[in-house]
């Protein structure tokens, strides 16, 4: 998948290592495969906690999307790059580019 590809490259993960759970939606017209089963089949992922879910119908919004939220472990200081393909890249274009999560104690 090459939403995961771009994920792990981007923020250098290591699945067995940094990666806790994933959970992915996917909007109401994508109903061919779950996508947890695709990221199963990456190398080092097929011990991940994975959850489907699907998106909330909103009339007028994106189409044939597959969003995730990822929990990780990562330096505390680690700069997180937020990955938006082709036409997600209008959902958070503040989140377009690599930049740092805010340190709270
Ligand atoms: C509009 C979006 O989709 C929905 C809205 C979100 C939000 O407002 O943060 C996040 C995920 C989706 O449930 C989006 O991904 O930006």
């Amino acid at each position: 998948m090459e939403l995961l590809d771009e994920l792990e490259q981007r923020n250098q993960l290591h699945p067995t290592t940094d990666i806790i759970s994933v959970t992915f939606s996917a909007t109401k017209d994508l109903d061919a495969v779950f996508p947890a089963a695709i990221a199963r089949s990456r190398p080092l992922w097929v011990n991940i906690p994975m959850l489907d879910v699907q998106e909330m119908h909103v009339e007028g919004s994106l189409k044939n999307c597959i969003r995730f939220l990822l929990h990780a472990y990562l330096p505390i200081s680690a700069s997180v790059c937020h990955i938006y393909l082709r036409h997600a890249v209008n959902l958070r274009p503040d989140w377009n580019l690599p930049h740092f999560l805010p340190h709270q104690n």
